[in-house]
């Protein structure tokens, strides 16, 4: 297989195993005043911010050009009050880029041993993740933890990294700690990386480098769904989807098993191995703008597993209008042919909607 973005796909998917690694020590370790709350009332924790000072330093050191729209910045670690939440960050940070050299690892990308940085190269690394975004050039865009509600509570999250040429999606790698490696045995071995290149097929590969390179990818194909055998995969946190539309559009879509919630684009994940069927995602209302970072790498996944994914419309999703996905409203994803039936019902449950609330004036 000749491939386009050969490095990038290698330098991203160590990038995203080492913050992988990362953010699965910490959880164990996380202490209370290890989390803030950011301005529109998210959280963040020491994870997010080592996991993308991680992920940023090992993609300036292969690719120094390349801008990155990534999720954090460093405000809230610097200056004298956050002394100790920024030794923790430096320190969680160090232990994952000095880590020994895995299989497949280069020397020249930078870590090992002997590669430990200051504080003030990996504040300054987090916040490479500041670009704009736009409509032209490469750039990576990069969520270092996905879904820190359901990190928090030990449940579903991601590591996102997406590579994107002139506001298209070539590249996305997806790492999911919690996630089990196989669906038909929930309670067995959990821990995988999804990999997409556009042009060259969906993947799923160990999170642990040596079972990768002992070869134990598998190539994911959405398959095709019955109604009966659908189920929508949605939000966990109510603010993020209107769930009470969801159930709406399962309705019209014949849809008769419970929905399965799960926080971040694991749900892109769980899709593209055959799990599920839909992927549905509507606006709360509340004039909330999707991230181009929640969508980037799930997007390229799905396309690449034979599935096609677009705003709640139909509508392409628009990667290059800047940090947001701009007008886009909501997000459908699924196999070809369930997604425009998809389409429909959220069309035919919008009208329901409007006429419902015409009547209940
Ligand atoms: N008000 C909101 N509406 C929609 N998504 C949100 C909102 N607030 C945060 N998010 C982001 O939604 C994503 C989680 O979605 P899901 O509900 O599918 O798990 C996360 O990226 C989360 O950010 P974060 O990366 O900070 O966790
Ligand atoms: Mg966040
Ligand atoms: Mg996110
Ligand atoms: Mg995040």
């Amino acid at each position: 297989m000749s491939l386009t973005y050969s490095t990038e796909r290698q330098v991203a998917i160590a990038a995203v195993r080492r913050a992988c690694a990362l953010t699965s020590s910490v959880f164990n370790k996380l202490v209370r005043n290890e989390t803030l709350t950011k301005d529109d009332k998210s959280p963040v924790t020491v994870g997010d911010f080592s996991a993308q000072a991680v992920v940023n330093i090992i993609l300036g050191r292969t690719f120094p050009k390349d801008p990155i729209v990534g999720e954090e910045d460093s405000a809230d670690l610097r200056g004298d009050s956050s002394a100790s939440l920024r030794e923790r960050v430096v320190e969680l940070a160090n232990e994952a880029l000095t880590a020994p050299l895995q299989t497949g690892e280069k020397e020249q990308w930078g870590l090992g041993p002997s590669n430990a940085r200051t504080a003030e190269e990996l504040m300054d690394a987090v916040d490479r993740g500041n670009y704009p975004g736009g409509r032209t050039g490469r750039m990576w865009t990069l969520d270092p933890i996905d879904g820190t509600k359901g990190f928090l509570r030990g449940e579903q999250y991601a590591v996102c990294l997406a590579l994107l040429v002139d506001a298209r999606v070539q590249l996305g790698v997806i790492g999911c700690p919690n996630l089990p490696v196989d669906p038909a045995n929930p309670s067995g071995a959990r821990g995988c990386i999804f990999v997409a290149e556009r042009g060259h097929g969906a993947y799923q590969i160990p999170v642990s480098a040596s079972e990768a390179a002992a070869g134990a990818e598998r190539r994911l194909v959405i398959p095709s769904f019955a109604p009966d055998q659908l189920s929508l995969l949605e939000s966990v946190e109510k603010a993020h989807s209107k769930l009470s539309f969801n159930e709406r559009v399962a309705h019209l879509l014949g849809v008769t098993r419970p929905p399965t919630r799960m926080d971040s684009q694991a749900k892109y994940c769980a899709l593209v191995r055959g799990e599920g069927g839909v992927y549905l995602r509507m606006p709360t209302g509340t004039g909330y703008k999707e991230k181009i970072w929640d969508h980037a790498p799930g997007s390229v996944l799905v396309e690449e597993a034979g599935g096609v994914i677009t705003d709640s419309r139909g509508e392409p999703l628009d990667f290059g209008l800047g940090r947001t996905l701009g007008e886009n409203y909501g997000v459908v994803a699924a196999g070809r042919d369930v997604h425009s039936r998809v389409i429909e019902a959220v069309k035919r449950a919008k009208e329901e909607e409007a006429k419902g609330d015409a009547q209940g004036q």
